[in-house]
């Protein structure tokens, strides 16, 4: 590619291919119903990984799935692929110095049954047990779900008062799955409630949860059920990516608290950062919270100039459409379209025909 053709690739917005991945659990209609697919399905692709540098971890799978192929004016082309062609153009200075990648993964998930129970890596965990400078710590903001088997949505966040390491192997030990969920908090959440989930906070999704969740980019899940809730026997590998069941019960952290300390550790609530008749945008994640990522969410009937911050930002969909004016250029959006804009970009302009819904993921600070 020519210097004037990357130039100008970089002042394009950049439409991911969809990207659904393998899973232990099951669901997936309501992201087919997001993206306006005609047939909803319910199966082993639950989530839809978006502007994904990494590929994700599963037994007997393709090397490359969870990879973003993006549609450019010159062709197909993976997200890792285009990075690599000029790291500070796309990704910014300081994202390209400090991490050398995105340092974000994003990713809309649908759950028809319950996840297992997990805990995902903390930082130094991450460092020291599996030598990667990522944990996964992630945060979920909920967008939708649906009631199965008449239960509410729900999710499992956070060990309750009490729980120590020899009760919790034990209960792992005789795989007690009753006897763990009981252990931890369970909230019913709604539409636009916020959770951050911090690397060693034992979690659960629930059955019937739709939600977009801005994260780590690494897929280290330590799990403590052999067998999933639909029957599907988990390989001693995805329970405990290869550092041993022991070494996997330390990735939790025992600091159990009460139903109101969980609350107050862990939701977040929404802020409103400016807003007219027009428009409305909060922020949902940023750095009071982690500085792993962060989240703002654009409601729009109307138009908004949107400025580049000299790193990349990539921008979901969730309803509506209209177009976009940035690099000299107009371009059109609309309901599912996952979009990446690179650094370069200084400013974008948004112009809705319908009144839509814009969620903004940014990397890492
Ligand atoms: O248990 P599974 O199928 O690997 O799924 C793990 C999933 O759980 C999450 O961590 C959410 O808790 C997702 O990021 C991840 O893809």
């Amino acid at each position: 590619m020519t210097t004037n053709q990357l130039a100008q690739l970089a002042q394009t917005p950049l439409k991911q291919k969809d990207n659904r991945v393998w899973r232990t659990y099951s669901g997936g209609a309501l992201i087919d119903h997001w993206k306006l697919v005609s047939e909803e399905f319910d199966g082993s692709f639950p989530e839809e990984w978006i502007m994904s540098a990494i590929a994700a971890r599963g037994k007997n799978r393709p090397a490359n799935e969870g990879l973003t192929i993006l549609n450019t004016p010159y062709g197909k082309l993976e997200l890792k692929e285009l990075i690599a062609l000029n790291k500070e153009l796309f990704l910014g200075k300081k994202i390209a110095e400090k991490y050398g990648t995105t340092g974000v993964l994003i990713k809309m998930l649908d759950s028809k049954e319950r996840l297992t129970i997990q805990v995902h890596p903390d930082k130094q965990y991450a460092q020291t047990m599996l030598n990667s400078p990522f944990g996964k710590t992630e945060s979920w903001y909920i967008l939708g779900g649906r009631e199965i088997d008449g239960k509410k949505s729900t999710i499992y966040l956070g060990f309750k008062e009490g729980v120590t390491p020899e009760i919790w192997s034990e209960l792992f030990r005789t795989q007690n799955i009753e006897g763990m969920l009981d252990c931890l908090h369970q909230f019913e959440i709604q539409p636009g409630d916020a959770f951050m989930i911090y690397g060693g906070v034992p979690h659960a999704i629930g059955s019937g949860c739709f939600l977009l969740e801005v994260q780590e980019p690494t897929d280290y899940t330590m799990r403590v059920e052999k067998i999933t809730p639909g029957g599907l026997t988990i390989s001693d590998e995805l329970i405990h990516q290869g550092v041993g069941e022991k070494n996997m019960l330390d990735c939790f952290h025992y600091d159990g608290c009460s139903f109101e300390e969980a609350s107050t550790r862990w939701k977040i609530t929404p802020q409103t950062l400016e807003s007219s008749d027009h428009h409305s945008l909060k922020t949902i994640f940023n750095e009071s919270h982690t500085d792993c990522f962060g989240l703002n969410e654009l409601d729009l009937d109307g138009s908004f100039e949107l400025k580049g911050n000299g790193s990349f930002f990539v921008a979901v969909i969730y309803f509506g459409e209209g177009e976009i004016f940035c690099g000299g250029k107009s371009y059109s959006f609309s309901q599912g379209d996952e979009l990446f804009f690179s650094a370069a970009i200084e400013k974008v302009i948004w112009k809705t025909s319908k009144p839509s819904k814009i969620l903004l993921c940014y990397p890492p600070n």
